[in-house]
């Protein structure tokens, strides 16, 4: 459940350029909002350990702060994680994987969501991309206006490779960034693109050496809004995006996915796929 700590007070304790102005401090154990009350961005931090994997709690809580962000008429938000290497792992697989069936629709339902929001949000979005951003790491951060990303990561959709099939609104989330060419390319494959080649081909919008920096370069993304006023560019951003948000067809997505995932062979594939990932 989302219990907003908030707190107005100057902060000592913050690092960098948000130490200089008095913030507002709206968190959960796992999802930490600040927004600067200089700039009024909101920046939205995940704080899932080991790896941010999205599970119902997590996203329930990112639902609840993109609505508190919405709500404070915050003048855009940022997205990132506290861990040094992962942004987000994606879905955590132990919800897909041997299932409860009430919590599973409970979880889809709420990414969904969570998509809608921020994918369709009037408020400006950048994605800070500290650490790798696979499969629903890579959603996330796609879902936003700007990414800025450290070096020597990855990002993608890699879901083929682990014998599962993106949504077609994840493929809609990523052919709003790059060409449908290039998007069928990159799913098919399951390609996991590197910083460096993310960058070359568009999918990430800078590269930036620490953390700060990329807080600070989705900050200077943001602030390009200043002047523009917000409703007008709130409709005109909807405007882009509607198609893709409309597409998704919430009960039908719902239906395929539980189908899906309860499907023996692919039961088999993700039971397979997470004890690779813990003997590794
Ligand atoms: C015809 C067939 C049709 C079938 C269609 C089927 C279904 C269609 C319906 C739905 C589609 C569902 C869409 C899913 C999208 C997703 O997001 S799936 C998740 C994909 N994610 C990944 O593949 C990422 C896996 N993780 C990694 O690559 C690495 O962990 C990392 C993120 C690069 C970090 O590496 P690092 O070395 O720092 O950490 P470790 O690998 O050592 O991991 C630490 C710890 O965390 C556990 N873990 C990692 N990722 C996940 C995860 N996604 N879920 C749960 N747990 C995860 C890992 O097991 C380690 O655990 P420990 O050993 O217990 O410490």
């Amino acid at each position: 459940m989302f219990l907003p700590r908030i707190v107005k007070r100057m902060s000592p304790l913050l690092g960098s350029r948000m130490s200089l102005n008095a913030c507002r401090f709206a968190s959960t154990d796992l999802v930490r909002t600040e927004v600067d009350d200089k700039t009024g961005i909101a920046v939205v931090t995940m704080n899932r350990k080991p790896v941010n994997s999205l599970n119902l709690e997590l996203l329930r809580e990112l639902s609840s702060a993109l609505d508190a962000v919405e709500k404070n008429k915050s003048r855009g938000m940022i997205l990132a994680s506290s861990l040094d290497t992962v942004f987000s792992a994606g879905l955590d697989i132990t919800e897909m994987y041997k299932p409860d069936q009430a919590r599973l629709k409970d979880f889809w339902t709420t990414l969904q969501e969570v998509w809608l929001k921020l994918f369709g949000s009037g408020f400006p979005t950048a994605a800070a991309i500290n650490g790798h951003a696979p499969a629903g790491g890579c959603l996330l951060a796609m879902s936003c206006e700007y990414r800025v990303m450290r070096p020597n990561l990855t990002i993608g959709l890699n879901e083929t490779q682990l014998g599962i099939v993106a949504p077609s609104w994840f493929m809609s989330t990523m052919e709003n960034i790059l060409p449908r060419r290039e998007v069928e390319l990159a799913l098919t494959l399951g390609k996991m693109f590197s910083t460096e080649k993310a960058h070359e081909i568009g999918l990430v919008d800078e590269i930036v050496d620490t953390k700060e920096e990329a807080l600070a370069k989705c900050t200077e993304f943001i602030q390009l809004f200043a002047r523009v006023p917000r409703e007008a560019r709130a409709l005109t951003k909807q405007s882009f995006r509607r198609e893709a948000l409309q597409k998704l067809d919430r009960d039908q997505d719902l239906q395929m996915f539980i189908y899906l995932v309860n499907q023996p062979q692919v039961q088999k594939g993700l039971g397979l796929y997470f004890e690779s990932l813990k003997k590794k």
